[in-house]
């Protein structure tokens, strides 16, 4: 039977032609389906192994035949597309069996008059390298390269699948060549053909990818996360990876395919900005059908639907309710400890590891408090903390870890029953010891609880390990390793500036050294300015720049520490006349039209064309204002991590340009980069 296959960058191409020519193109797509030998089609076959159809007297759109199958490759004007075809061709490799398309005039790359160091590939032997499935026309090209720069702008002109199993071998991974596929295996068998090529057999995919034609995530995934997302596992499994690897793309293409299966499904994030995102992006996913079996929530509204089913008037404990109750037991209970330290004890070791009773206060490990706690004291302060809670009951209201447990005892004991088969966490770095136990409760099926997250994205909470909590997540955890959102420049300047390793969320770390991204770009921009009036009339005037060089206002954004910095933006934008908009919570910033300006705290979960952080100074990054009250040195050290995180939200929000500016000295977290 025919089938039909669409190359992973067929859409995106699309772009560049009129509204009016891709309605062409969807026509042409769907007579073709019909009958690929209609006359109106006029097929055309060229040389190696492509074809041509005509879309309109303009348009032409470039094929391959492999068997019954029939693969879009490109559409483009009359003379661009008949180039195009002639600098390619396609077919199965000989040694892997996949079908690649091969551009056929290869690279030179520059020869140094001193070679410096060897070539990268020097130890390997071409029928290895050619069991990869790197095409035998550009061995040459490979054996001359001898540094990652020059490796990365040759891999850009190579089949995916390919170009990643390079780049893996580049970094010293032992990479075991693909299994060959079989001559008389059909194409679409072969599971190397799920990374370069997507089946599109129905018109309401077809119409999806027509009108988002740059959401390649909706239609390509790589295999590690398509394995991720279809795999049934035997218990909680955990997935990370540095920012931008596709982490959230896994959860919600899981999420789809959970709830076609039947499964009622929640898929949380930390904050309601971040739910709104998912709820955008499932809705370009999803049928009606598939939405309708997937809630998307806080951890905390769902805290409060679970126990509003027992108790309709239970409200949170906003923080200066919790700090008046606070005082007022510490007057009540003698022992005299000091209410910065009940309210440090309370903020850093009873919310973040979910304490409720006695016996887990006195059998936590205490680490990085200061002083150690005798067991007689530690009652004491319990005491202290039993008599706050009372309080707040006494008003109906409850703080974070009280509730969570509530919720859960509510959960297991039957009173209230679970609305989920399957749970899915985003952004679980964020989340602390109680939610993360009421997650796994709220989840019925063990093996369709997912966590994913990055602890190098950490900016709120100390952090946990998931296996003491008791999600045993050993022999289920994964890493994503392709980044799909910025250029490898400034994945590269991001990562030095959070440094390796980072926690693996589960007592241990894990490195970031084989994250590689494919996309090549300009070096991010560090600038130092005389004062901060001059710097954010630099940061309009660079506004201006993308602006002219066709950056839509939308795609840009500016991040700053402070909401006073951005202020400050703000005017030296409207001096020049630029529209701006501040990002918020529980905003409509699909239709708004402006540069966006916002926090790094509300840069989580966002993505633009090019971004600049202002104030990286060593006053705002680390914050001189967070640190000043903390004495401690564990609580300094975590807050300065905390800071030093945020920065590397903040960059990796940006897809093509990055610049990061500053006032005075430059801030600390900037030494490992070249400023
Ligand atoms: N398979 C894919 N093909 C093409 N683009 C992809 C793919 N997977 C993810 N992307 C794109 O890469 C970008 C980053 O993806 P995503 O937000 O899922 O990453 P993340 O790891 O959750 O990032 P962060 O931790 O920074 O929030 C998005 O623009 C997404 O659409």
């Amino acid at each position: 039977m025919t089938a039909f296959l669409f190359a992973n960058n067929f859409f995106p191409e699309l772009d560049h032609l009129s509204a009016d020519d891709r309605g062409a193109v969807t026509t042409f797509i769907g007579e073709f389906q019909r009958n690929p030998k209609s006359p109106g089609i006029s097929l055309e076959r060229l040389q190696n192994d492509l074809w041509s159809g005509r879309v309109t007297r303009d348009l032409r759109a470039i094929l391959h035949k492999d068997g019954d199958i029939w693969v879009f490759l490109r559409v483009d004007h009359h003379d661009d597309a008949y180039r195009w075809a002639e600098r390619r061709r396609a077919g199965r490799h000989p040694t892997t069996g996949a079908l690649q398309v091969v551009e056929t005039v290869v690279r030179e790359v520059e020869r140094p008059v001193e070679p410096a160091a060897p070539p990268l590939f020097a130890e390997r032997s071409d029928s290895y390298l050619l069991s990869l499935g790197v095409p035998s026309t550009w061995l040459p090209t490979l054996r001359e390269i001898r540094d990652e720069q020059t490796l990365l702008g040759v891999l850009a002109h190579l089949p995916q699948d390919v170009a990643e199993l390079l780049l893996r071998l580049s970094t010293g991974e032992l990479v075991t060549p693909p299994e060959p596929i079989p001559p008389s295996t059909p194409i679409l068998d072969a599971p190397a053909a799920r990374r370069d090529f997507e089946v599109i057999g129905d018109e309401a995919t077809l119409r999806r990818a027509m009108e988002a034609p740059f959401e390649r995530w909706i239609h390509f995934l790589h295999p590690s996360q398509q394995d991720l997302v279809t795999a049934g596992f035997s218990g909680p499994a955990k997935v990370s990876g540095a920012a931008g690897t596709g982490k959230t793309v896994v959860a919600m293409h899981r999420a789809r395919h959970l709830a076609r299966q039947g499964k009622r499904v929640l898929l949380t994030s930390y904050v309601n900005a971040l739910c709104g995102n998912l709820e955008r992006q499932l809705r370009q996913l999803c049928t009606p059908d598939e939405l309708a079996r997937i809630r998307v929530s806080t951890v905390h509204n769902q805290l409060l639907v679970v126990l509003r089913k027992q108790d309709p008037d239970l409200h949170w404990a906003d923080d200066g309710a919790i700090k008046s109750a606070l005082a007022r037991a510490a007057r009540e209970v003698p022992g005299g400890f000091d209410v910065d330290f009940l309210a440090a004890e309370w903020a850093h070791v009873i919310q973040p590891q979910g304490i409720v009773t006695w016996e887990q206060y006195r059998d936590v490990r205490r680490t990085g408090r200061g002083r150690a706690l005798s067991v007689r004291e530690r009652k004491q302060i319990w005491q202290v903390f039993v008599r706050l809670r009372e309080h707040l009951a006494g008003a109906r209201k409850g703080d974070r870890a009280a509730l969570c447990a509530r919720a859960i005892d509510l959960l297991a004991s039957g009173k209230v029953a679970s609305e989920f088969d399957a749970v899915l966490v985003d952004e679980l770095q964020d989340l602390q010891a109680g939610e993360l136990r009421l997650l796994k409760a709220l989840c019925k099926s063990p093996g369709d609880l997912m966590l994913v997250g990055d602890a190098g994205q950490r900016i709120y909470g100390p952090g946990f390990s998931l296996s003491a909590l008791g999600i045993e997540v050993r022999g289920r955890s994964y890493i994503l390793k392709v980044n799909y959102r910025t250029t490898e420049q400034i994945r590269q300047h991001a990562d030095r500036v959070l440094g390796d390793p980072v926690d693996n969320l589960d007592g241990h770390t894990e490195t970031r050294r084989n994250t590689r991204s494919l996309v090549q770009g300009p070096v991010p921009t560090f600038q130092a300015h005389r004062s901060s009036k001059a710097e954010v009339e630099a940061a309009a005037a660079l506004v201006r720049q993308f602006i002219a060089d066709k950056f839509p206002a939308s795609a840009i954004a500016i991040f700053a520490r402070t909401n006073n910095q951005l202020d400050a933006v703000d005017a030296a934008l409207a001096a020049l006349q630029l529209p701006s908009y501040r990002l918020r919570d529980d905003d409509d910033r699909d239709n708004a039209t402006g540069v966006r300006l916002g926090t790094m705290h509300g840069a989580k979960g966002l993505e633009f064309r090019a971004v600049i952080v202002v104030g990286c100074s060593d006053r705002y990054l680390p914050h001189a204002a967070v640190l000043k009250d903390i004495q401690d040195p564990n609580d300094r050290e975590h807050a300065i991590q905390s800071e030093r995180q945020l920065l590397y939200v903040a960059m990796t929000r940006a897809r093509e340009r990055l610049l990061l500016s500053w006032s005075g000295a430059p801030s600390r977290f900037l030494i490992p980069v070249p400023v």
